[in-house]
């Protein structure tokens, strides 16, 4: 996004040259904000350290020991908003995240702010994003994922001049789908083993009666 490669692809195969339509930005000593700090968010600030750049994070449930030993400065919202040139969304789609960058937010952005969404389409206004983008305050988008997907046709977002699209491929690598399936296996072996599961989403991590043992020496203290 930030070299226009897309863009400047796309402009060079329609039989143009054009290399001042086409000059970027620098990432080197740019502040870079990560919204939701947890595996894939400190993933990306390791790699934008190593691109120079200063890495901050807003994340209600981070621990700032491990943001300090990747070098990062858990930050309030308000400072992220305020003070990024570059915005990468990392959180989960909640309640509490659901339309999170909306007009108020994208209000108090530093103009020219450039917004990476690889996490969930809801987590933006994608209306506000458009108007934000129309207006100037957003310069650039890269977007992964979309409020609906596939996104209409002529969503306007979509086709928007500032806009960088791919259809839902943040974890679409040979490895990382292969990854993906070997864990599900190990998962699906160790669950009929009778061992507990790490990854589980849907049961406790510890078994009712550990979790009830505790529970009671600790009230017993
Ligand atoms: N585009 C794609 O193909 C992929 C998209 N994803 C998306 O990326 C998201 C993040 O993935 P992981 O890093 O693996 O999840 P994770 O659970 O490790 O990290 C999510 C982080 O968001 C934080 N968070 C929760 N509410 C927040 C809030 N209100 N403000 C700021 N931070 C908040 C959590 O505390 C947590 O640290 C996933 O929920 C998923 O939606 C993940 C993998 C691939
Ligand atoms: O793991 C996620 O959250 C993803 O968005 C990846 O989606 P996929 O497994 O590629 O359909």
């Amino acid at each position: 996004m930030a070299r226009n490669v897309a863009q400047a692809d796309a402009s060079l195969k329609a039989g143009k040259w054009a290399r001042t339509k086409y000059v970027g930005v620098s990432l080197v000593g740019k502040t870079l904000a990560i919204l939701g700090f947890g595996k894939v968010g400190s993933e990306v600030a390791r790699r934008a350290k190593g691109l120079g750049m200063h890495v901050i994070a807003h994340d209600p449930y981070a621990s700032a020991d491990r943001a300090r030993a990747i070098g990062v400065d858990l930050v309030s919202m308000e400072e992220a908003m305020t003070t990024a040139d570059f915005i990468s969304l990392h959180m989960p789609l909640t309640p509490s995240t659901n339309k999170m960058l909306n007009d108020e937010a994208f209000a108090k952005m530093k103009k020219g702010v450039r917004i990476i969404n690889v996490a969930r389409g809801g987590v933006i206004d994608e209306d506000a994003l458009v108007r934000a983008l129309d207006a100037g305050i957003v310069a650039q988008a890269a977007l992964d994922v979309f409020t609906k997907e596939p996104p209409a046709a002529d969503s306007k977002l979509v086709l928007h001049e500032n806009v960088t699209v791919t259809p839902h491929l943040g974890a679409s690598t040979v490895e990382a789908q292969e990854g993906v399936a070997i864990e599900i296996a190990e998962a699906v072996t160790g669950a009929l083993k009778g061992e507990l599961a790490a990854s589980a989403v849907n049961a406790p991590m510890v078994p009712a009666e550990v979790a009830f043992r505790a529970c009671t020496l600790c009230h017993a203290r």
